[in-house]
């Protein structure tokens, strides 16, 4: 339901529509998955995504809004929710091929992800982003009651920030970051580079998963926007950076989010899932090992090295393709990006070589699912796998990571864990590798596969304590009650924080 005032704002007076909603969530995609019932009826139903659980008490606690795209074409679509109020951002054909496919997953997409494809550069796809943009602005400037906290997620929406306080002044931004921000270097490709730090600064609480991600934002806010920034060295939900934005003062920091780690923990006890996850291992032919790798079908996720390590181990008898099983889950995802396309290509080929290489009829190594898999189904295989296989070459943080150690209360199971996700930095006792060393993912998965049961153990309640103690909520909590507690005032925020001019950075940064 939508309010109205006339307020003034900066000595212009402007007739704003408010809404009523005091917590707005705005994300590219909506809570809801659309499903058409075989009588062709349709349903909404909860997506499984982890800030859905997070934000959902939230959401409904308050008067809470979540404005975003249903995730079809040229859909007028506006689902009804209980609880919360859905603003639906409609996408047409061209916008979905431009902003969507195009500016975010072929130019920022793998720009922010250490360029493992070329990004492409197109100013039309530019130009689509900024008026996408600019109707989330609109669309949650409309939602937001007056003084609402409003938190935008992800790469797609990073204009908005600005574009929505240029719109409403009145509100309290936040904006999270879900994939790595990258080192300088690499940002400095971007042809708009300017606009989308600015468009950033929008925010009152800039968050990023690793201080890494913050201090590389710190250093371009002060390189390109011109702005004084503070120089100390992030912390971990503490020690927030500060950028100066005129009267404003935005604070930057690291949130490294996580899982709903009790309903994991708790479904995975169950006698149900306990009852598939035998089944599914009787199904295997009870092999003495099973390797698991679960994510969607991105080349960022390292599919192919876990696959190639596989392949040289069963080459070399570090394994024993008679003893050993390999399941990879795939989701599809961004199916018409054209990299996406050659990808799984090259996985399909990959899995065939090694099947066709070590397997027997009726007893291939690795078995290989191209389709979503239902949670519960999902948390039976986390149960089943000895070996959790999570190898990408850079990864924001990596939820399955941490949904394989809480679904171990058995404290069963060993974690192969890349050190270019962000989930490395907190899972420290797992079989860490580099991906891009073949031989050091080796001797990983042997380690992995060939643990003492004390050892396993061991490792597994290590990264249980810090896996159950940080869950998504409490990742919400803190990146909140940071926002919360965003000062008005620029003194206030600044007190005992040295702020570096852009001149005195000049030389420091050189
Ligand atoms: O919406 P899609 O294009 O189908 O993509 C799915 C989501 O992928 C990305 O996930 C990231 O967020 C995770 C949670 O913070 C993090 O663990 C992972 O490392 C990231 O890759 C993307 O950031 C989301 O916006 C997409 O919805
Ligand atoms: C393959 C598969 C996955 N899921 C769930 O999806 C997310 C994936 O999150 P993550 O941070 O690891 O990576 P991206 O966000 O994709 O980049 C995780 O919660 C998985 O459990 C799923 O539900 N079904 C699937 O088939």
């Amino acid at each position: 339901m939508a309010g109205s005032g006339d307020v003034t704002h900066g000595g212009a007076t402007a007739d704003h529509h408010f809404g009523d909603a005091e917590f707005v969530v705005v994300a590219n995609r909506l809570p809801v998955d659309k499903e058409v019932l075989p009588d062709g009826t349709v349903n909404w139903k909860r997506s499984p995504g982890g800030l859905v659980t997070a934000l959902e008490p939230i959401l409904r606690s308050q008067t809470g809004a979540w404005v975003g795209w249903s995730g079809i074409a040229d859909s007028n679509d506006n689902p009804d929710i209980e609880g919360i109020d859905i603003h639906a951002v409609p996408l047409s054909t061209q916008e979905i091929a431009e902003y969507y496919e195009g500016f975010s997953n072929a130019t920022l997409w793998p720009l922010y992800h250490d360029l493992l494809v070329k990004p492409e550069y197109h100013r039309e796809w530019w130009d689509t982003y900024v008026d996408v943009n600019r109707r989330f602005a609109e669309e949650t400037a409309k939602a937001a009651a007056e003084g609402a906290v409003v938190w935008i997620q992800d790469y797609q929406l990073q204009l908005v920030p600005k574009m929505l306080r240029m719109l409403r002044p009145d509100l309290k931004i936040g904006f999270f970051l879900h994939i790595p921000f990258p080192p300088v270097e690499l940002f400095m490709q971007l042809p708009w580079r300017t606009e989308i730090v600015e468009g950033l600064l929008g925010a009152d609480l800039i968050g990023f998963h690793l201080p890494g991600g913050a201090q590389n934002f710190l250093f371009l806010a002060r390189r390109l926007a011109g702005q004084a920034t503070s120089k100390g060295t992030v912390g971990v939900r503490s020690r927030f950076g500060v950028v100066q934005v005129g009267f404003r003062t935005v604070r930057v920091g690291a949130f490294p989010i996580s899982i709903d780690s009790g309903d994991l923990d708790a479904k995975a006890k169950s006698k149900e899932i306990r009852n598939r996850a035998r089944e599914i291992r009787k199904d295997l032919g009870n092999p003495k090992t099973i390797m698991l790798g679960v994510d969607r079908l991105d080349y960022t996720k390292g599919i192919d090295v876990r696959l190639k390590a596989i392949s040289e181990m069963l080459e070399e008898k570090r394994l024993d393709p008679e003893e050993t099983v390999m399941i990879q889950l795939a989701t599809p995802s961004r199916e018409r990006v054209e990299s996406y396309v050659q990808m799984r290509a090259g996985i399909e080929q990959l899995v065939g070589n090694i099947n066709g290489s070590f397997g027997s009829v009726g007893q291939p190594v690795v078995q290989y699912l191209h389709r979503p898999v239902p949670r519960d189904e999902l948390i039976a295989f986390f149960v089943a796998a000895d070996v959790m296989l999570v190898t990408p070459l850079r990864d924001g943080m990596n939820l399955v990571a941490k949904e394989y150690v809480a679904c171990r209360s058995d404290l069963g199971g060993s974690l192969v864990l890349s050190e270019f996700t962000g989930a490395a930095s907190e899972l420290r006792s797992a079989y860490q590798a580099n991906p891009y060393d073949l031989e050091g993912v080796k001797d990983a998965i042997e380690a992995a596969v060939g643990q003492t049961t004390a050892d396993g153990r061991k490792r597994m309640r290590a990264l249980r304590r810090q896996v159950m103690a940080h869950d998504v909520a409490k990742w919400a909590e803190s990146f909140l009650g940071t926002l919360a507690s965003v000062t008005e005032t620029a003194t206030d925020a600044n007190r005992g924080v040295h702020l570096v001019q852009t001149s005195d950075a000049a030389d420091q940064d050189a």
